[in-house]
């Protein structure tokens, strides 16, 4: 006869109930000097018998500096055979992923993972905040961590093999899902606890394309080559000594298609981008942990850079502007009085793109914008810090067949195109306004009359640099008389007094 579940309960219950009472005679009696001899036996008395070895991957890792990498590829990997083991799913984030659903272990679950005929065990684990106090943001002391179980005889293979197979295997999922994304720097006062990032993230969506940039071929089959060769270039970085970046200055007049050049970089290397806006970072450690937090495989880029620093612009304006509010409450006026002590100045800017801090993370390409070279700090864009200096000029023949390519599908047209070649030979015109010239105004507009648009805009510009011209040298003409009658009067002047 089976024995019956209320039987195999009552027996449970009395199991329990005698270990209670086992436990509570210790806790009372066991005197508590030889208490702590009996645990430590104990413990060398179970780990004898238990065969197991537990590895732990905290979720933040060097004293909470850094969201862990290798936890998020861990996590990655197992998401993707979570779902067959685990019963207790989490569904992640969903936009920030190509799949629509990503689900992985939910809080204390266990999955069972097979390595070369090996079994090991991963959990993940959660210990809650301490602290009870209930706040808007996450608790700063909450941690998660995952777990690895796994026999002792497979210590070799698992710490050398099996975890290197995980973090692959991670990274290799993590790539082929990945969407890029488009980080801005959250204003220091939003930082609190550990989880709030100091990068806020949208998806980055841009078209721009190599293809579709209007520049001259060469130039710009340089930049490729350039890149290519940076993607590459792990061990050559690695072999002389260099921490694996590289700095990339874009400069030129407004609308020559800068910012769109960073668009197509990052599509082309598939790198995030941290837009980092210097003008809301009260100062240069501040910068600095921002740098700790941004991934590898990205481009930092830094708009506008002289009007971004201390060097010029923007800031000024500021200030000045802020002088004007006299009458501002006392602590307003104490806040501002702050903002404008607290600043990044060139140095700390330095150090953040070759001090010794910007080796953290490898892969990263630092890119400035401006659009006056000459404003910037020579030791800003010394080779070696910004090692390649592209210059976004004018809009030549070359850029516009790109254009008139992208726009109009159009190859050439013997009509307009040499006009339009010998226009943009003689006159500077930046490729957004020709771009603009060149979308058609409404669905009836054909090729031909965009064409026309832009050769009557390049003959209205031609038109009005020669008027300027003109009065120039009609203006310099009249100086050059009137120094003459100066000089005349002048001469009689000394003539009437020698006579
Ligand atoms: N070289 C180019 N190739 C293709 N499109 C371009 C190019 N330059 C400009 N454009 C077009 O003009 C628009 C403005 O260009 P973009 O924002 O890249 O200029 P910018 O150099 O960054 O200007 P600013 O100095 O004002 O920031 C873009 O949306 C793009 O469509
Ligand atoms: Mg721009």
């Amino acid at each position: 006869m089976g024995i019956g579940i209320g039987e195999i309960w009552s027996q449970l219950g009395s199991i329990m109930a005698s270990i209670m009472f086992v436990y509570a005679m210790f806790d009372k009696f066991f005197p508590p000097h030889l208490r702590r001899y009996f645990l430590k036996y104990t413990n060398k008395f179970s780990t004898l018998f238990y065969p197991y070895i537990q590895i732990k991957f905290h979720e933040l890792s060097g004293e909470k500096l850094k969201h862990s990498e290798t936890y998020k590829t861990i996590q990655t990997y197992l998401s993707s055979s979570s779902s067959e083991g685990a019963t207790k799913l989490k569904a992640e984030v969903v936009k920030d992923s190509q799949t629509p659903l990503v689900l992985s272990m939910d809080d204390n679950q266990e999955i069972v993972d097979e390595f070369n005929g090996i079994k090991v065990w991963w959990s993940a684990n959660h210990i809650p905040s301490i602290s009870q106090s209930f706040s808007y943001y996450p608790a700063s002391d909450e941690k998660r961590f995952l777990t690895l179980t796994f026999h002792k005889r497979n210590r070799d293979v698992i710490t050398t093999s099996y975890i290197q197979h995980v973090l692959e295997k991670g990274k290799a999922i993590t790539t082929k899902n990945r969407q890029l994304k488009l980080y801005t720097n959250n204003p220091s006062n939003n930082w609190w606890g550990s989880k709030t990032s100091k990068w806020n993230h949208t998806i980055f969506e841009h078209p721009a394309r190599f293809e579709t940039l209007a520049m001259e071929p060469e130039k710009k089959e340089e930049i490729i080559n350039d890149l290519v060769k940076f993607k590459r270039g792990k061990e050559y970085y690695a072999k002389i000594g260099k921490a694996w970046k590289r700095g990339y200055l874009l400069f030129g007049p407004p609308g020559t298609g800068k910012s769109t050049m960073i668009s197509a970089i990052a599509n082309f290397m598939n790198y995030d981008v941290y837009d980092l806006e210097l003008t809301t970072i009260k100062d240069n450690n501040e910068l600095k942990r921002l740098l700790i937090d941004t991934s590898s495989k990205s481009i930092i880029v830094i708009e506008d850079i002289d009007c971004s620093l201390d060097l010029t612009g923007q800031r000024k304006e500021k200030k000045e502007k802020d002088e004007n509010d006299e009458k501002m409450d006392p602590i307003k006026k104490a806040e501002k009085e702050e903002e404008k002590k607290s600043k990044v100045t060139l140095s700390g800017l330095l150090n953040f793109i070759d001090g010794i801090w910007s080796a953290c993370g490898a892969e990263r390409i630092i890119i400035f914008t401006t659009n006056f070279v000459d404003k910037l700090d020579p030791a800003l864009i010394r080779r070696g810090r910004m090692d390649k200096h592209i210059e976004m000029s004018y809009c030549g023949y070359q850029a516009f067949k790109v254009l008139a390519r992208n726009y109009l599908d159009v190859e050439f047209h013997d009509e307009f195109f040499p006009v339009i070649q010998k226009l943009l030979g003689e006159i500077n015109m930046t490729p957004a306004d020709v771009a603009e010239n060149l979308m058609p105004k409404s669905i009836t507009e054909d090729f031909e009359s965009c064409l026309k648009n832009l050769i009557q805009s390049l003959e209205i510009e031609k038109k009005k640099v020669q008027d300027e011209a003109e009065k120039d040298k009609q203006e310099l003409s009249k100086e050059k008389e009137k120094v003459k009658t100066n000089e005349k009067s002048e001469q009689v002047k000394e003539n009437g007094f020698t006579h």
